[in-house]
């Protein structure tokens, strides 16, 4: 028996085009001989829906369209497509009115109906809020397979998977009990930096315990904050990961069940003809490489999936505004990025410098806006008001909202979609201007550590990469989208193979250069001393006692802290970021704002 897996890039709420995406993959899969094709969780409405799921049209629409799909597959193909279906008993009952479910079509209807068991409620998860858990124990026939069907969560457990793993869960071993032949698994497993490791150790583990395969095909894909690497695989029966199809891009591949040997064997993949061993795993080591597929993976598909084609950023000779420019330009394209350069009478002549020549190794746009005029106009109108009062954090950042202010022109005027730049390490202690440089419709680096930007432009330097010229102009999906903007004549292409960010860029002091001779190092500790304490604080969860005993110096521990404590009214107003953490000030971070100053 044949199994194809889709791992597809599902528009949230666009219920037509996701449909379309699985009739293709159907057809194909028809194509290569498959039995059966799996597609990701809530294949057909896209994952996370969210509140989406409140609207009964939405579901009714939903119920619809997978009625329709059932029609228009292959004759012979069994296909299993993630969706909502209502809970009918859930007045009676007081239960949610949905299910979280994988609806098996076949033969032109909709055979059977699983429901989700284990409803993930933790960080950016939310599922509890709306769906009602599944109860049984899920599985179909095919032929002579018994085939157990589980969605995501069902397959995970709270083990440490590097470590100790003793701990299967009840979806798992209930499809155990009953003994089917083969599990498939729909998922919507968010990235984090090292998560391919977790999923694959996980689910070797439960085969090893159990002797049955698995498939498990994840969404690939950025929506809003989180990013969906795909790399979805199958487990043999051994335990082997025998397939594993591509990250950060769609992929299709078939795999196939030996009944003779009652086990899986054999692959084939759109994306990847000869498979290598380095391939068959995903080590815990987390690359530059791979966050920075994420990045321009959540980039693009935000571009593309809100219905631009173009953004626009301050570019200010620094390492942030240089890194977004250039996941922004290996994202949608160069020609489609436009950096504005706005020096202040403070700015300095190399920042003015770096960034034209970043801007032509990139081959972006390039504006010059100067900010001076502007700055004596504000200076002459609060004049009377300021009146003896000393140059402060006022005027500094009037600097940067005159900037965030010609910026959103530039959006509103352009169409452009303005990129904010800041990251994790500024965003964690507020280091940053709202409505000035925070201002922007997304925020590409706030979950990447100043320490991680200075590797990820080290290893772009030295990876020697350029950006794809000429670029192919993002359109939007499907319908009901606006028509794709007609593009502006391409600047050059970029040099090739030369280094991308300039050296001055990554050599000198980070500066925000709001006053003569300013470095962010007069007001915070060195970025390594405190991207390690925000680390320990932020994603470990260790208290002060705890990142002093590990080394650092109270007083500093302290502050950071309170840093911390103090910018959370920043971070709630703060632009989507882009998830690459296991802790990103996104959706799973719930801060309350006015609270004690304790905690
Ligand atoms: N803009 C840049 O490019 C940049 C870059 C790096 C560092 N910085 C630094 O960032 C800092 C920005 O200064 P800032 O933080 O005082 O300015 P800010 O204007 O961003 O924030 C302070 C303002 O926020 C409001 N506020 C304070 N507490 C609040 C709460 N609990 N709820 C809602 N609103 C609240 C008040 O209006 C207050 O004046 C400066 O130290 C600057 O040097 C700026
Ligand atoms: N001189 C500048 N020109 C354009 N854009 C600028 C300039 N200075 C700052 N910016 C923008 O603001 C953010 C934050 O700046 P910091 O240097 O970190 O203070 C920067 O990334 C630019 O987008
Ligand atoms: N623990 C799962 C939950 C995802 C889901 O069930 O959709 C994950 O992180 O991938
Ligand atoms: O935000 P930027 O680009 O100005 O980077 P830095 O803060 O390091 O100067």
């Amino acid at each position: 028996m044949k199994i194809a897996i889709a791992q597809l890039n599902p528009t949230i709420g666009d219920i037509f085009g996701n449909s379309n995406l699985i009739l293709e993959a159907a057809k194909k899969a028809a194509g290569e001989g498959a039995n059966l094709l799996l597609t990701p969780e809530l294949s057909l409405i896209g994952y996370p829906p969210r509140d989406l799921l409140m609207n009964p049209s939405f579901i009714a629409a939903a119920g619809a369209q997978l009625q329709q799909l059932a029609q228009n597959l292959p004759a012979d193909l069994v296909v299993i497509v993630g969706t909502a279906i209502p809970n009918a008993h859930s007045g009676k009952k007081g239960g949610k009115s949905l299910f979280n479910s994988a609806a098996v079509l076949s033969n032109g209807i909709v055979k059977q109906i699983f429901h989700k068991r284990l409803l993930p409620t933790y960080d950016v998860f939310d599922e509890d809020r709306y769906f009602e858990p599944g109860e049984n124990s899920n599985y179909f026939n095919l032929g002579e397979l018994k085939i157990g069907v589980t969605i995501c969560e069902d397959l995970w457990n709270n083990e440490d998977f590097w470590g100790k793993r003793s701990y299967v869960g009840e979806p798992f071993l209930d499809l155990v009990k009953v003994g089917v032949d083969l599990v498939v698994n729909l998922s919507a497993s968010p990235y984090s930096m090292g998560k391919r490791g977790v999923r694959s150790a996980m689910l070797q583990h439960s085969v090893i315990r159990s002797g049955i395969p698995i498939v498990y095909a994840n969404q690939v894909g950025g929506n809003d904050d989180l990013i969906f690497d795909g790399s979805s695989f199958s487990v043999n029966k051994k335990g082997e990961l025998i397939q594993v199809l591509a990250s950060f891009e769609t992929d299709f591949a078939v795999i196939e069940y030996d009944e003779a040997k009652q086990d899986l064997i054999g692959i084939s993949s759109q994306n990847q003809t000869e498979i290598t061993p380095a391939q068959l795993s995903f080590t815990p080591q987390v690359g530059d490489a791979e966050i920075w597929a994420a990045l321009v993976l959540g980039v693009r598909d935000y571009v593309r999936k809100c219905g631009f084609s173009k953004v626009v950023l301050g570019l200010s000779g620094g390492i942030d505004s240089a890194l977004v420019a250039t996941i922004a330009s290996f994202a949608i394209g160069p020609k489609n990025v436009l950096g504005v350069l706005m020096p202040s009478p403070y700015s300095s002549d190399h920042s003015v410098n770096d960034a034209l020549e970043l801007a032509k190794n990139l081959g972006i746009g390039m504006e010059m806006l100067p900010i001076a005029d502007l700055m004596k106009t504000y200076d002459r109108t609060l004049a009377d008001l300021f009146i003896n009062t000393t140059f402060g954090i006022a005027e500094e950042n009037i600097q940067s909202r005159i900037r965030g202010n010609l910026l959103m022109a530039i959006s509103n005027k352009f169409g452009h979609l303005l990129l904010s730049t800041g990251n994790k390490s500024e965003m964690a202690v507020g280091y940053c201007t709202l409505y000035g440089d925070m201002n922007g419709g997304l925020a590409v680096i706030s979950d990447v550590p100043k320490t991680r930007v200075y590797s990820l432009c080290r290893w772009l330097n030295s990876v020697g990469a350029v950006p794809p010229c000429p670029p192919s102009p993002p359109c939007p999906p499907s319908s009901p989208s606006p028509p794709c903007p007609p593009s502006s004549p391409s600047p050059p292409c970029p040099p090739q193979g030369n280094e991308i960010i300039p050296g001055n860029i990554i050599s000198k002091a980070p500066s925000a250069e709001l006053k003569p001779g300013q470095i962010d190092q007069d007001s915070l500790p060195a970025y390594d001393v405190l991207d390690d304490i925000l680390q320990r604080l932020i994603e470990n969860h260790e208290s002060v006692k705890q990142i002093v005993v590990a080394g650092h110096d109270e007083a500093v521990v302290a502050r950071i802290v309170k840093l911390v404590r103090q910018a959370e009214f920043k971070r709630r107003q703060a632009p989507p970021g882009l998830k690459i953490s296991d802790r990103a000030f996104g959706t799973g971070w719930r801060m309350p704002i006015a609270k004690s100053s304790i905690y």
